[in-house]
This record gives C-alpha cells, structure tokens and sequence, in this order.
C-alpha cells in the first residue's frame, strides 16, 4: 500500500492512455502495425529493422501524434519531411479509432476506484493528454462526468501549447483547476509524461508501470511508483 494523504493536495491531474484506461496497449498495436508495414514498403536511406516495443517507449509513447513519428523516424536516421509525418500519423489513427470503435473501451478497476475515492473528497481532477481522441476516449468509457477538464492534444494544438515532454499541458489543467505544481498531483505512465510533470515541478509525480518499468520512471523524475492505481486507495475504501 502506497500511503498518499490526498487532503494534502488542490487538484490531481491525470494522463489518459494507460493510466485511467488500457489504450496505451491499443496505441502500441496501431502504432506497430502502421510502422511495421511503412519500414517494410520503405526505400531510402536509414535503419528499416522492425520496430518493436522499445521503440514505442523510447521515442512515441506519451508524445502529440507528429512529434512521435517524427522523433521514431529521426531515431532510425530515416528523413521526416512534414507530409510524410502527417500520412503515417494518420494511417495509425485510423487503425487506433477502428479498434476503438470495435471493442470499445473499459476503465482500469483501481483507476475508477481511486477516482470514486477522490470523488467523495470533492477534489478538483483534470485528464492531460496528448491524444486528439482523448475525449472519444472518456466518452467510451463513461468516464466523462469525472473531469472538471480535459487538456486534450487538440486543446493544447488550440493554445499553441507545447506537448509533453514539456511541462506546459499540465501547468495549464492546473491552474484551469485554481491550483498550482507546488499543491497538485500528476500521474503518468510514460517517460515523457513524468518528465513533463517533473520539470513542471509538480509536487508529487506518481509513475504508473504499465511496462516501462519503475527503475525508468523514477529515473525519469517520478516521486513514487505504483502499478495499480488501487494502491493509491486509503485501506477501507478499496476493501
Ligand atoms: O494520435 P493521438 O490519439 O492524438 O495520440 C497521441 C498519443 O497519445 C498518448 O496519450 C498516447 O500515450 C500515445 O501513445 C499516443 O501516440
């Protein structure tokens, strides 16, 4: 059990895919999919090995749409000119919204449990992403009354705010919600949502291992590590 005294803080400031909801495993199949068949049909110059996993972590997970194309194929020395960056982005969502469509979406069971805990607290909860879908997302998961907002990747494209690794989209759902870094809560799976909380100077990042592992997120800048948001659930409410 991971002790947090949530009366401690003003606002706790979620990220989406994978830590409220399963989708980041939806993201790294359509991700995988559209990548693997662009390597394949690809001639030019660079490094067109599969891609696998740790490509997801290394240089996508977390990040707007463009910026993760853009920064996998820089990684592999493969050249990234803008329409290219646009035409892959969008062939993966295609495939991320199919999937969606299709199988629907169900909450993590600790995640809901601690968002009814801090439901009951009254306390100020914002989601942060830097998925478009991320409202389809709530939506599908009947999650969207639980918000007072949702930073979505396209509301930080509106306020020309810069993406996660920076710290930007957070700082904002903090003040949108009255508080600040020094009195809110982030919680993030990946490595470029941590850094984004951590050099926001949020005061208390909880990394949530999905499968990037804790070593790496603590590395990264989380304060504490869980792996189900259950353990962030005083002892009586999650009996
Ligand atoms: O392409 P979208 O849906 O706008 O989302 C971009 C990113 O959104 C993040 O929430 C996911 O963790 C990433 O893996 C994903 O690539």
């Amino acid at each position: 059990m991971t002790r947090v005294q949530w009366s401690d803080y003003d606002a706790v400031l979620f990220d989406l895919d994978g830590v409220v909801t399963p989708t980041a495993e939806v993201h790294m199949r359509a991700w995988a999919e559209m990548f693997n068949a662009f390597l394949k049909e690809y001639d030019g110059p660079g490094d067109t090995a599969p891609y696998d996993d740790s490509d997801y972590f290394a240089h996508v997970d977390g990040k707007p749409r463009y910026d993760g194309v853009r920064d996998f194929l820089t990684s592999r020395g493969i050249p990234a000119p803008q329409d290219l960056v646009v035409e892959l982005g969008d062939r993966k969502n295609d495939a991320f919204n199919d999937v969606l469509a299709r199988d629907g979406v169900t909450a993590y069971p600790g995640s809901v449990l601690l968002l009814d805990h801090l439901r009951d607290l009254g306390m100020p909860l914002a989601v942060v992403s830097s998925s478009v879908n991320a409202p389809a997302v709530l939506a599908a998961a009947g999650l969207a009354d639980r918000f007072k907002t949702v930073v979505s990747g396209a509301v930080a494209t509106e306020l020309g705010l810069p993406g996660k690794p920076a710290p930007d989209t957070f700082l904002h759902a903090a003040e949108v919600l009255g508080a600040t870094a020094a009195t809110s809560v982030v919680l993030e799976d990946a490595v470029s949502g941590v850094r984004a909380g951590a050099a926001g100077g949020f005061v208390l990042v909880v990394g949530v291992d999905r499968g990037v592992g804790a070593a790496t997120l603590t590395e990264a800048g989380a304060t504490i590590v869980v792996t189900d948001l259950a353990e962030l659930v005083p002892t009586g409410d999650a009996a």
